[in-house]
């Protein structure tokens, strides 16, 4: 499966502009060099525009998710559609959207661990539903950006048939070393492919460090960016998983008997 991902820096609180980079950026890449799936950062519309979010975030981010279906039917490309500033019921989600490449929305995911350094808590509702789903067949999993730091929410998801870890992030550059060993960790821990796909720039109170890398099940980092604008390119091979889980069968020699959690 080749996927690139969109290391993109977002306009805040401008989604025409953002929608805009990322149809380029999807037709520049399909008339180059086609892949099979795209993934997005998180809240890649908006930004953390957070205190606008009563005017911006869309009703169940109808607008975002027409566009994201007219690209996909058009370059006929899979899309992990980051994540998008959501209004349901009155209330405010970052919600993570998968499409697949028939234009049909395979899963939205609402973050479920709300990040108070952003100030996520004051502004929106957090998920309680998980974000398990398939794509050509595949179980896979996405999670968006601090989740990561819960591994027994990983674990969670990673305890089925799922070989793929996908997570959309805002990550500031102050922290990126927790970013690169957090998810270098939750792939060899889980024995699955990680996709991860950060923002760069900044917005009026962070700079987002870049580095979206893709990681095999044994923790090698396959492709990884630095801190530029760039649509990054690599290939997983799922069946690697069942390897590396014969290898060392972790998966078999758990003990829930013993854990608290
Ligand atoms: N957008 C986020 O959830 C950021 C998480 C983060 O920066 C962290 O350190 O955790």
């Amino acid at each position: 499966m080749k996927i690139g991902i969109i290391q993109m820096d977002i306009a805040f609180g401008d989604p025409v502009q953002n929608r805009e980079y990322v149809k380029e950026q999807v037709k520049k890449q399909m008339e180059t060099d086609p892949v099979e799936v795209f993934v997005l950062p998180e809240l890649w519309t908006t930004g953390y525009d957070l205190a606008r979010f009563d005017q911006i975030a869309e009703e169940n981010a109808a607008e975002s998710i027409e566009f994201i279906q007219q690209l996909a039917k058009a370059y006929h490309v899979h899309f992990m559609a980051g994540s998008i500033a959501n209004k349901k019921h009155d209330k405010f989600y970052n919600t993570f959207v998968v499409i697949d490449r028939n234009g049909e929305v395979v899963k939205q995911y609402d973050k479920a661990h709300l990040f108070r350094l952003m100030n996520e808590e004051k502004y929106l509702t957090q998920g309680d539903t998980d974000g398990l789903f398939e794509l050509e067949n595949q179980p896979m999993a996405g999670v968006i950006c601090y989740d990561i730091r819960f591994p027994e929410w990983i674990r969670t998801h990673l305890l089925g048939e799922q070989k793929m870890l996908v997570v959309v992030a805002e990550w500031p550059k102050a922290r990126i070393d927790h970013w690169r060993h957090l998810l270098i960790t939750r792939a060899i821990e889980s024995q699955v492919y990680v996709v991860a796909c950060n923002r760069v720039g900044a917005d009026p109170n962070n700079t987002f460090g870049g580095h979206s890398m893709i990681i095999d099940p044994w923790g090698h980092v396959l492709v990884e960016a630095e801190e530029e604008m760039t649509t990054l390119v690599g290939e997983v091979n799922l069946d690697d998983v069942d390897e590396i889980r014969q290898r060392i069968p972790i998966y078999q020699d758990r003990r829930p008997d013993m854990y608290r959690y």
